[in-house]
């Protein structure tokens, strides 16, 4: 640990020496070790002091080692805590480990075993606080970037993305129109060592072969009958930058060959010419298609497919995250009151906020984008109304008849107020409650574990 301040441990013992003993032989491992003979001197420095691990007799007069372990991991929650136990301490040692101690150490021990398992312990609770800040890190910049992601299967991708934005690997987004592959995809490019580079979206599905193919790997002069001029395709423009390929499931088999081949070797070829160009361009694709039916059906290259989706990202339709409906209008209606400053809309009514909740949302974030907009435009007081986001085949008839009164509710409490309410209309049966909810029973339990106040 030469680089890093020396791990603050403190050791309890009621025999006072063996902890100053075990504290001194730390010392010389290069830990700041300080002995205490209570539990209750321990339980202070670990609440006024970084404390990095924490070694612990178990039999102790006053506070024991589980009241002391328990009110230390309440104080700080991942503390490494280490017990030490007597002969024929076996059962409260058990106990410890299924109260969070992280080993237990059986007396008369030897100084290096205590080093050893600290050590170890100390790298694995740097490991998840360094992954912890992380994920933190990466939700703030989702945040900023405008990215709701709140539901734990976007969580899931956007921590895939965060991980991978670094590295050169393909991804391949799947999920359905409108579910935000295309702002991951961004996303991705902006988290990248490629940001200053250029980012360039194609949809494979918008152009006839010929035509994508000069596109993309532009053309000689003469090519074809109106290649009056030499052209270099997209992927010469995204060098060093991002292609996206949307659509990336309608691409032509002949093209796949040729896509394949740049993934290969890092090469274009224009149109007409014999001349290869290397290329540095990171390949970041999409579908909504089922890309392994796809090649069971023979319309998709398997060799193509496995080099495309190195590293798999779903994004799943909003209907199935609907714990991230809320933050998602509230954004959406954020952004539309910035485009239209003279609208009088200022926020969503209750009634559609739950009617939201409701709607199947089959054209994704897209449709729910562009219901906010037209809310906007068309709503006549400061809140809107469902009606007025003007939806097809809305099943209204299904819509709860929750009714609200009283203050205007934070949209955590109303989560969870609402899924309370769900939860009793069902007769308690969460699992029912959370498929009516689009959620699943983790999150319901977290909805209705959180501390809303009532
Ligand atoms: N989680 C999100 N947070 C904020 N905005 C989002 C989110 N998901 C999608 N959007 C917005 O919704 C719109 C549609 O998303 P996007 O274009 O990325 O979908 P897509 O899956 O790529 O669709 P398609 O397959 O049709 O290309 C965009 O304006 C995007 O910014």
């Amino acid at each position: 640990m030469p680089d890093r301040a020396p791990p603050h441990v403190v050791i309890v013992d009621d025999k006072l020496e063996m902890a100053e003993m075990l504290s001194d032989g730390l010392a010389e491992h290069g830990y700041s070790a300080f002995a205490v003979a209570t539990g209750k001197q321990a339980l202070a420095r670990v609440e006024s002091e970084p404390v990095d691990a924490l070694v612990t007799d178990l039999r102790m007069p006053g506070m024991d080692g589980i009241e002391l372990l328990t009110a230390a991991r309440r104080a700080v929650p991942d503390l490494p805590v280490l017990v030490m136990t007597a002969y024929g301490g076996m059962d409260t040692a058990i106990e410890s480990i299924r109260r969070g101690a992280y080993h237990y150490l059986t007396k008369p021990f030897k100084l290096d075993e205590l080093v050893v398992y600290l050590g170890r312990a100390l790298d694995e609770s740097r490991v998840r606080r360094e992954a912890r800040t992380l994920r933190k890190s990466l939700r703030d910049g989702a945040a900023k970037a405008g990215i709701v992601a709140r539901s734990s299967a976007m969580r899931a991708a956007l921590d895939v993305i965060v991980r991978v934005a670094s590295s050169d690997v393909p991804v391949l987004l799947t999920g359905p129109t409108g579910s935000g592959k295309g702002m991951f995809a961004r996303y991705l490019h902006a988290e990248s060592g490629r940001a200053r580079g250029p980012f360039v979206t194609v949809n494979c599905a918008a152009l006839p072969e010929p035509l994508l193919e000069s596109e993309l790997f532009g053309h000689a002069k003469g090519a074809f009958t109106g290649a009056t001029t030499r052209r270099s395709g997209l992927f010469a423009e995204a060098e060093g930058g991002t292609m996206f390929l949307d659509e990336i499931g309608e691409m032509a088999p002949a093209l796949q060959a040729k896509l394949l081949d740049v993934l290969e070797r890092r090469v274009v070829r224009p149109v007409g010419s014999t001349k290869e160009t290397p290329i540095d361009v990171r390949i970041v694709t999409a579908t909504h298609r089922d890309l392994r039916r796809r090649v069971a059906e023979g319309l998709f290259r398997e060799d193509l497919l496995y080099r495309l989706d190195v590293v798999p990202v779903n994004v799943p339709p909003l209907r199935d995250r609907r714990d991230d409906l809320p933050e998602l209008a509230a954004e959406l209606l954020a952004k539309a009151r910035a485009r239209h400053p003279t609208s009088r809309v200022e926020r969503l009514s209750r009634e559609c906020l739950l009617a939201m909740l409701e709607y199947p949302w089959p054209g994704n974030v897209r449709e729910l984008a562009h219901a906010v907009e037209r809310l906007v435009l068309l709503g006549r007081s400061s809140e809107a109304h469902f009606a007025d986001a003007a939806l097809p085949h809305v099943a209204t008839r299904d819509l709860p008849s929750v009714h609200f009164s009283g203050p205007v509710l934070p949209m955590r409490e109303l989560q969870q107020r609402y899924a309370r309410w769900a939860l009793a209309e069902l007769g308690g049966n969460k699992t029912r409650a959370a498929e009516r909810l689009g959620i699943d029973v983790k999150t319901l339990g977290k909805y209705l574990a959180e501390d809303g106040g009532d």
